[in-house]
């Protein structure tokens, strides 16, 4: 096998700096053994049967089990028969998971690893999956890997967004997002140049990646390989009595897609009680014949979804939309509705203090609050309008800081201030609605006509952004009619 230098550069716009990292690499590898199914977008075109390997190996995989290419979920895993609820899935024993044992465990390791554990300690913590991503690549380039069964397997390419063009980050039109994708591509073309530097003059024997050239793009690879299919299990017990966590990449395991109504799930070796298995997937519900086996990823956000995974879930319960609290903003969206002097950007002392206790008044406060998602209002933003938008002390007094924070609790501070508040959220709404350069309706058009995977995901992702915005909207303003019939009928 053989892993030719892979290309990263910069594409930098004179409107708008956003930073790229290309989709193209030249990946010459050798094709390997018997395979039983033959995918677009693997590593190497005929890769070796990933399921006949696992139970090669001593892992469980339930005889009606197959690996099916989904098209736009890529490579699945589908049931062939009826499989009741309950039925072990798959097991893995603990040698078949891919992990970074010596960086885990922090006994420095010894030779080509003490290298690989000096490149990975100048990743940050938030970047986790940049540090498997080194193993990953190293085990890519050994000739032999034991995990090379697996790693052929994986797909070539990633729909993440630090491979878009230039023209699609931007198109994203989501400024939290856009920051976070400008980071990752910078990191990575530093961390590129870091390595060329530090491995530049290794010795062939030294060098852990079999002296090939490890660039942006190819760290862009593996960081989306670990993010996209890794799982944090739990490690050894800290002193505090909590787990540590320990990504590792689950072969075949991490062949199921992704669902918020899934109908298998993930468990441990403590819980699956298989003292030989490390972790095992089981039936959550009957799988009927041809279904798709899917896990649930977690609750996240499109961001994450579209960042680490390189999808975007419609209508996804957990999306949410990010801003940051200003007190003018808040003025202006507060008097479009109508509202006299608002103070938010001069609250008085008592309002000071709540709003420290919320940190959105203090040296170093998080500005940052989020619409939409499970809250539709973060709490801390919902406590801030309600009482900046109070007259007096006293009621306020009346109720705890969670009460203030929960728009289950129905306005603890009165009508009147309650209509105020959800009403200001609706203005800032419209505001932020505004400020997107498109319309919900132009992008729907724009993206029925869309040629590429990354234009499809940019207008897929600033569409759903918009909906989040709207869902709040209309659940708020239906909020306000109900609070609105109350004070009539009272
Ligand atoms: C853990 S892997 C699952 C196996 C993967 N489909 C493959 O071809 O190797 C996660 C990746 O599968 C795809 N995927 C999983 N669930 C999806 C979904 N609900 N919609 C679209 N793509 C999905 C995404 O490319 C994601 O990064």
């Amino acid at each position: 096998m053989l892993l030719t230098a892979t290309r990263g550069f910069i594409n930098d716009s004179p409107s708008f700096s956003t930073i790229s990292l290309t989709h193209f690499r030249t990946l010459t590898c050798a094709s390997s053994s018997s395979s039983s199914v033959y995918y677009t977008d693997r590593l190497v075109s005929n890769p070796p049967d990933l399921i006949g390997w696992v139970r090669k190996e001593g892992g469980f995989v339930h005889k009606g089990l197959k690996l099916v290419d989904e098209e736009s979920n890529g490579v699945g895993l589908v049931s062939s028969e009826d499989i009741p609820k309950g039925s072990d899935l798959i097991s893995l024993p603990s040698h078949l998971p891919l992990k970074f044992q010596s960086l885990e465990s922090g006994d420095g390791g010894d030779g080509l690893e003490s290298v690989l554990i000096q490149l990975a300690r100048q990743v940050p913590e938030e970047l986790w999956a940049m540090k498997l991503g080194l193993k990953l690549l190293q085990e890519r380039a050994t000739v032999g890997s034991f995990w090379w069964p697996y790693i052929s397997n994986l797909p070539q390419t990633y729909t993440v967004p630090i491979f878009f063009p230039g023209d699609d980050i931007k198109n994203l039109q989501y400024a939290p997002l856009l920051h976070q994708v400008n980071k990752r591509c910078r990191f990575l073309l530093d961390f590129g140049k870091d390595i060329k530097h530090a491995l530049d003059n290794a010795k062939p024997e030294d060098h852990p990646f079999g002296g090939q050239g490890i660039d942006a793009s190819a760290l862009g690879w593996a960081m989306s390989a670990v993010s996209s299919r890794a799982f944090r299990l739990h490690g050894a017990k800290l002193p505090g009595g909590a787990h540590s966590l320990i990504p590792m990449m689950l072969p075949l395991i991490d062949m199921c897609n992704h669902s918020f109504h899934p109908n298998a799930k993930i468990f441990q070796e403590e819980e699956s009680k298989k003292s030989n298995m490390l972790v095992m997937v089981k039936a959550e519900t009957d799988i009927r014949q041809n279904d798709p086996v899917v896990l649930n990823y977690g609750g996240l956000s499109n961001d994450f979804f579209l960042l680490d995974y390189g999808f975007v879930v419609p209508s996804n319960p957990y999306d949410t939309i990010e801003l940051k609290y200003d007190g003018a903003f808040l003025d202006a969206a507060s008097m479009a509705v109508g509202i006299t002097s608002p103070n938010f950007s001069s609250p008085k002392p008592w309002q000071k203090q709540i709003l420290s206790q919320l940190n959105l008044h203090r040296e170093t406060p998080d500005l940052k609050v989020s619409l939409g998602g499970p809250e539709l209002v973060e709490g801390r933003l919902l406590a801030a309008l309600r009482v900046l938008l109070a007259t007096d002390i006293e009621t306020v007094e009346k109720h705890d800081l969670n009460s203030l924070k929960s728009l289950s609790v129905e306005a603890p501070l009165g009508i009147s201030n309650e209509v105020a508040t959800l009403r200001t959220v609706i203005a800032l709404c419209l505001i932020v609605l505004d400020h997107f350069p498109t319309k919900i309706m132009e992008d729907e058009a724009l993206l029925k006509n869309s040629a590429s995977p990354s234009t499809s995901l940019s207008l897929q992702l600033r569409i759903q952004k918009k909906s989040v915005i709207i869902d709040v909207m209309r659940n708020l303003t239906r909020r306000v009619k109900n609070l609105s019939s109350t004070t009539n009928q009272g």
